[in-house]
């Protein structure tokens, strides 16, 4: 493949991100860590938090005027998507045509990032796991964009984990509603675990610590495991015992699978909105 060959540390001029809260930050941490040279990049961000502003000793530029950057060979967009509508205008000084621009903005579409910034656009949907290097993103690109840009933007994305090239931007709403989202579900999971363990009799702490363990576990078997979340569910199952008569529940009228099916559909649509406003 031709997007694995690139390597951060060979990257000719500058990296700039605009946004580091918590998803520009995980992207950054990536990067770092895989060798990007700290020189090479800008991060434009109006409140630095305290893990970003120490970074400035090791050579990266934090918050140069956007006409003094004029080496950008790629801008990553990681601010959100109701604001990148009076971030652009700064940010399109700094974009030439061969300059890449990766956008990790929900709902916003690589016709939107066009006509704001222009450049060679890459659109991507990366999730929080990406702060440990256990994210999964899939992007699209333009049909502007070359190869060389294309693995530039594949190494970018998987210094924070997997990632997935779709070719169909309108998949990237599901994509968003699935992936993307999708850390908030799991981790409602371990909230709700908890509150019933609570209401079963265990102390708060205890609760909330069996909840956490189970799902990180459970979460790390499925990484590892060869079996499917079917199968690893049905080992767990013993006919007639505790969790047979918890998933009659679950799996019942009402249960996950309706509840999972409307809330997909639901962020699905949110992100539709977001394109169109
Ligand atoms: N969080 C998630 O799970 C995921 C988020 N995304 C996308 O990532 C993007 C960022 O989300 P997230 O990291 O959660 O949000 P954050 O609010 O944590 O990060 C956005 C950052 O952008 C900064 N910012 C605001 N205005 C500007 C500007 N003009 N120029 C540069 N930076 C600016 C914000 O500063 P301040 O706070 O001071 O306004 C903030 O630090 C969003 O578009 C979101 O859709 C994608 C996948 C998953
Ligand atoms: O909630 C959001 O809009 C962003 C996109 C996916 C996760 N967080």
């Amino acid at each position: 493949m031709v997007e694995s060959r690139t390597s951060l540390a060979n990257i000719s001029g500058a990296v700039v991100l605009a946004g580091a809260g918590k998803m520009g930050s995980a992207l950054l941490t990536g990067w770092l860590a895989r060798g990007l040279d700290p020189k090479r990049l800008v991060v434009i961000e109006p409140y630095p938090s305290d893990d970003i502003r120490p970074l400035a000793d090791r050579g990266i530029r934090l918050n140069p005027a956007a006409e003094k950057i004029s080496d950008a060979s790629a801008l990553v967009l990681a601010v959100k998507p109701q604001t990148f509508g009076d971030a652009a205008p700064a940010l399109r000084l700094l974009v030439r045509s061969s300059t890449l621009v990766v956008s990790i903005m929900a709902g916003t579409t690589i016709a939107m990032l066009d006509m704001a910034c222009g450049g060679s656009i890459v659109r991507a949907m990366p999730n929080t796991p990406a702060a440990i290097g256990r994210g999964i993103t899939v992007a699209v690109a333009a049909t502007s964009v070359n190869d060389k840009q294309r693995a530039m933007a594949d190494a970018l994305l998987r210094a924070t984990g997997a990632v997935e090239w779709i070719d169909d931007e309108a998949l990237m709403d599901a994509v968003t509603a699935v992936s993307g989202s999708g850390p908030a579900y799991v981790f409602l999971l371990a909230e709700e675990l908890a509150r019933a363990g609570v209401s079963a009799g265990l102390p708060a702490d205890l609760a909330a610590k069996l909840a956490r363990e189970t799902v990180a576990g459970s979460g790390e078997l499925l990484h590892r495991s060869d079996l499917d979340a079917a199968t690893l569910r049905r080992n767990v199952t013993s006919p007639g015992g505790t969790t047979a008569a918890a998933l009659d529940i679950l799996m019942g009228e009402q249960g996950m699978k309706e509840l999972m099916t409307r809330a997909v559909v639901a962020a699905t649509k949110r992100s539709q909105e977001l394109a169109k406003s």
